[in-house]
């Protein structure tokens, strides 16, 4: 957890400050284990002043961007080495279909593109950013679908969220990202430290609830957590909390434990509030590639996942599988995680995603302060 290398200090890239070389290279080791609070009491987020004045500061678009190209898999490199100004004839297609499925697309989208290209442009030079254009819109149009933000309902008191996800996915720093938007939007927050499995777990969620000044209801690590989630409700309820989210262990390995352990947290939660969950949000780690795919299938069997959070893809992302699970699977895709900082989480937004994956110069991606996109 607490790997040594030169750069930021772990306060600094908690507080979402990082070297130029590290940027974009977030270790993805850290948990924030021993941050001080970077809200004011408000539980108002302050990191962004937290960066270091003379550092020039990344938006979250050109970190995205930054770790959709640097996997040996990534699009826009190979996209870059096929076309030279050649002619789109049956072997540059095949070719394009072969880097489109290799980039994790998904064979179903490869296909209609490599289609759609023999139909417009069969025999026909094409350049690089004609290329990149149709197949920026070709991702679009598969992704905007599912582009939705994560709605909380004011009439739901509160709003229910459990959060699930493999080991080391992101839950518990997605789980404090958010509560660090819900606050700063002025929403009353619970969380319940359902991790009962890794004291670390714990110990990390209890920090988020300082830092964004959310309630955090816990047990000492091993406790039941189905009764962890019951209690966390119950406290949420009597404080007319707006927003709960319940963090989950991951334990994909042992598919049946995990079947039972979260059907039970489910239930429980049922007990108190036959509508809830009213979210049950995936969290996917961007660099395990076709795996994300798997857990998608798995967790949607497990315990009816809503809606989906991508993490890490600032990291050696291989974000094509996010198109195709948006096309086999159709679930709302409502943030995603460009950093470890407390603001390194956007709402997903299917132009942005699918021109970064082509490696698509985007508008105002030369923005500093990485206010593009962003919720008010
Ligand atoms: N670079 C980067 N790192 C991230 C991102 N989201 C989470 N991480 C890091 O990934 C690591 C694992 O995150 P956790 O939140 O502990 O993951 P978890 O799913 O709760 O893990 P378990 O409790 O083991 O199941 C931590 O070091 C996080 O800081 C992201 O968007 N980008």
């Amino acid at each position: 957890m607490s790997e040594e290398k030169s750069g930021p200090s772990l306060m600094d890239r908690l507080l979402g400050r990082k070297a130029p070389e590290d940027q974009a290279v977030a270790t993805g080791t850290d948990k924030p284990g021993t941050a001080e609070p970077a809200t004011d009491q408000s539980g108002a987020d302050v990191s962004e002043t937290g960066r270091s004045g003379t550092e020039k500061p990344r938006s979250w678009l050109q970190r995205l961007r930054a770790g959709l190209s640097r996997s040996s898999s990534a699009l826009g490199q190979n996209l870059t080495a096929l076309i030279r100004k050649r002619k789109l004839d049956d072997e540059t297609l095949q070719d394009l279909e072969d880097i489109l499925i290799q980039a994790d697309l998904g064979v179903e989208t490869a296909v209609r593109i490599t289609e759609r290209l023999a139909k417009e442009r069969y025999d026909k030079e094409i350049d690089d950013v004609e290329l990149r254009t149709v197949l920026a819109q070709e991702i679009e149009a598969v992704l905007e679908p599912v582009a939705k933000p994560l709605a909380i309902d004011p009439a739901k008191s509160p709003h229910v969220i459990l959060v699930v996800g493999v080991n080391g996915a992101g839950k518990t720093t997605t789980i404090g990202k958010l509560a660090a938007q819900f606050r700063r939007e002025g929403r009353s927050v619970v969380l319940g430290a359902g991790d009962t499995f890794r004291a670390a777990a714990i110990e990390q969620l209890k920090i988020w609830g300082e830092r964004t000044g959310a309630t955090v209801v816990a047990r000492e690590q091993g406790s039941d957590a189905s009764a962890l989630a019951f209690e966390a409700l119950q406290q949420a309820r009597a404080a007319q909390a707006d927003v709960v989210m319940i963090d989950t262990a991951g334990r994909l390995q042992n598919r049946t434990e995990l079947m039972a352990e979260l059907e039970k947290i489910v239930r429980v939660i049922r007990k108190q509030d036959e509508t809830a969950p009213h979210d049950v949000l995936l969290v996917l780690d961007a660099t395990t590639g076709q795996n994300a795919m798997n857990q998608t299938e798995i967790f949607r069997q497990v315990c009816g996942v809503t809606g989906l959070a991508m993490t890490k893809l600032d990291g050696t992302a291989r974000g094509g599988i996010l198109v195709a699970i948006a096309a086999k699977h159709g679930l709302p895709v409502h943030v995603i995680g460009v950093g470890e900082g407390v603001d390194d989480l956007h709402p997903f937004t299917a132009s942005e995603f699918a021109r970064a994956i082509v490696g698509e110069a985007i508008d105002g991606d030369a923005t500093e302060g990485g206010d593009a996109g962003r919720e008010p």
